[in-house]
């Protein structure tokens, strides 16, 4: 069973067991979108992640990237809701406890957490094999869902894809390399992600649909595809790779990496066509690029993502737990 119809079957059904079915309907979102919203007072969306050592990150991540990185992918769930982080938890399992190591740790989640004022405010601490989870908790006025995507829609990603697979790969072979500028920004890439936080608030009302990039573009625009029941054509030659990929692998790498690497956790969202004066205003006042990918077909037969130009044999759409199990 693949990690998707594991959720489907085994988790989802749990989500109708709640007291509040009964009385007046709280949660505006249960499984099956970037974050729950709990519509109390005012919307709480909150979303939960895990890394795990060797799966997630390799045991030598330097410890500050590794604090950085577990709430980033965390704080990245709540903009691809348009929600803005307000607190979090954290239940992290440690071999041992290891004083500069875990100053570091901290060190590294304190700097984005005070980028984004948000406290920690509970948590679990074991000991056992590396891993993290993070409970991040944001206010949600107007939340933009997976399943919001229109026939016409244009389709944009923030940022650029593929440096993240990328700096995975220079990280793993570092000792047989020069690390040169550009290998060295791929693999911060990796290591320290941003969350397109403000971004992500920004595009609510604008955009239709929208989730963050995390096991590769065209796995995770399959979920908008069949949230939403439409078809989603990208092109391969609009892809936004950076100078930085470009300089360090051949063509046809990057442009594998950008359509099914993943970690990047950039923004992937629909809007309509209307709304591109919008996107690109955003795009000039936050000073994060933001690039058409694609476009929103209907779905005659089943919702899915179909590549064009791509100049490689599309085998797999990205990151998947117990792929193949
Ligand atoms: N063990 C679980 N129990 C309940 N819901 C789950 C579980 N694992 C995943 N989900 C839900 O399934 C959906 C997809 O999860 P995931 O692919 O991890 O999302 P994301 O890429 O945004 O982190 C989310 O709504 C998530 O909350
Ligand atoms: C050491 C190491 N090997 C491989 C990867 C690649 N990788 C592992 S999990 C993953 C997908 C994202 O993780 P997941 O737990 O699915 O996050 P979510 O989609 O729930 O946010 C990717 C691309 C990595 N990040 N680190
Ligand atoms: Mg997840």
């Amino acid at each position: 069973m693949d990690e998707f119809t594991l959720i489907k079957t085994l988790f989802q059904p749990l989500q109708e067991l709640g007291r509040e079915e009964q009385a007046s309907s709280s949660f505006l979102k249960k499984i099956g979108d970037d974050a729950a919203v709990w519509k109390g007072q005012g919307n709480l969306a909150f979303s939960i992640d895990t890394l795990v050592e060797g799966v997630h990150f390799t045991p030598d991540i330097p410890p500050d990237d590794l604090g950085y990185r577990c709430l980033a992918v965390n704080l990245s769930d709540l903009a691809a809701m348009s929600a803005t982080p307000l607190f979090y938890t954290l239940a992290i399992t440690l071999p041992k406890v290891e004083q500069a190591w875990l100053s570091a740790f901290i060190s590294g989640m304190e700097n984005l957490a005070r980028k984004h004022q948000i406290s920690l405010v509970g948590g679990d601490t074991t000991k056992g094999p590396l891993t993290i989870t993070i409970q991040a908790h944001g206010s949600c006025p107007d939340p933009v869902y997976r399943d919001g995507a229109k026939v016409g829609d244009d389709v944009y990603v923030s940022g650029s894809l593929g440096d993240a697979a990328a700096g995975l790969k220079l990280w793993l072979d570092r000792n047989t390399l020069t690390l040169d500028e550009h290998k060295n920004y791929l693999i911060q890439r990796f290591h320290r992600p941003t969350p397109r936080v403000e971004l992500g608030d920004a595009l609510s009302g604008v955009a239709h649909a929208m989730l963050d990039v995390s096991d590769g573009l065209l796995a995770d625009l399959t979920h908008i595809a069949e949230a939403s029941d439409v078809s989603i054509m990208v092109d391969a030659h609009l892809l936004p790779l950076s100078d930085a990929l470009l300089n360090s692998f051949d063509k046809h790498q990057a442009v594998e990496w950008a359509l099914t690497g993943g970690d990047d956790y950039e923004l992937a969202f629909t809007a309509p066509v209307e709304a591109c004066d919008a996107v690109r205003f955003l795009s000039r006042i936050l000073n994060i690029p933001i690039t058409r990918v694609g476009s929103v077909a209907s779905s005659n037969t089943e919702a899915s993502v179909q590549v064009k130009n791509a100049v490689i044999d599309v085998t797999r759409l990205g990151y998947n737990h117990f792929q193949n199990e």
